[in-house]
């Protein structure tokens, strides 16, 4: 850790540059058997764990995240594993991420523009597995008077930043203005195009203009979740 400015150095040579602070993308951070056996991991629990939304299906592992403060559960030891190489990196500041939340996207399907929220340390860390996908940054919708609102109304189109490159078996790690500021989604499409608004492509497999057909795609979102409870009375529970 750079005592100075806080910033977990050895991700640095993995930094970004052309996005807004901060954003790390490590390709191949995981190797292809890896891969896999996280694939049969994810696809061997009960099916009770999937919950289906519309456009995605998700796992949550850890416990509940809640302002209370979230009632923890022990990960699963194929993820502690992970959980513990990327801490070791830094991203959370000497801390272990204790939450991984697993989406399953088919071809077709997306997450709408969000915010991560407050619960959690303002950093995530993504590894996506079995497809590529295009991360995209929107700007958040500003309060605005009548006039700006009819002349330069705030659509999707107009708010887009950037798009980062998420390749399986990378690691992207967000932190600052990049989690805190920027919206994130995907766009629930079949295909995408590789333009130069895609900021992490010189450490990409992908060429400019490359279409990417997508396949189905997991991503593992890992994160720290500071505020724990230590046991359930306190949320009120027997
Ligand atoms: O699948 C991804 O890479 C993004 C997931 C995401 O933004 C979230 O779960 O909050
Ligand atoms: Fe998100």
């Amino acid at each position: 850790m750079d005592a100075q400015n806080q910033r977990p150095c050895e991700l640095e040579p993995y930094c970004v540059d052309q996005a807004p602070a901060t954003v790390y993308y490590i390709p191949n951070f995981i190797t292809a058997s890896e891969e896999d056996y996280l694939l049969q991991q994810v696809y061997n629990s009960p099916k009770p764990k999937w919950t289906q939304l519309s456009g995605r299906r998700l796992q949550n592992w850890g416990g509940l995240p809640h302002s209370r403060g979230m009632l923890a559960e022990k990960l699963p030891d194929w993820l502690v594993k992970y959980a513990q190489k990327i801490s070791a990196l830094g991203p959370f500041a000497g801390q272990v991420a204790n939450h991984v939340l697993v989406n399953e996207y088919n071809p077709g399907e997306g997450i709408m523009p969000h915010e991560d929220g407050p619960l959690y340390f303002p950093t995530v860390t993504t590894i996506s597995l079995g497809s590529q996908t295009l991360l995209d940054f929107y700007h958040p919708i500003e309060r605005e008077d009548e006039e700006v609102k009819v002349y330069s109304p705030q659509t999707e189109e107009n708010r887009y930043l950037l798009s980062l490159l998420l390749e399986p078996r990378s690691l992207l790690v967000l932190q600052d203005d990049m989690y805190v500021k920027y919206l994130h989604g995907i766009r629930p499409v079949r295909e995408d195009i590789v333009t130069e608004k895609v900021a992490n492509l010189k450490s990409c497999n992908a060429k400019l203009g490359a279409v990417l057909k997508r396949t189905t795609r997991i991503s593992l979102t890992i994160r720290f979740v500071p505020k724990v409870l230590k046991t359930k009375i306190l949320l009120g529970r027997k």
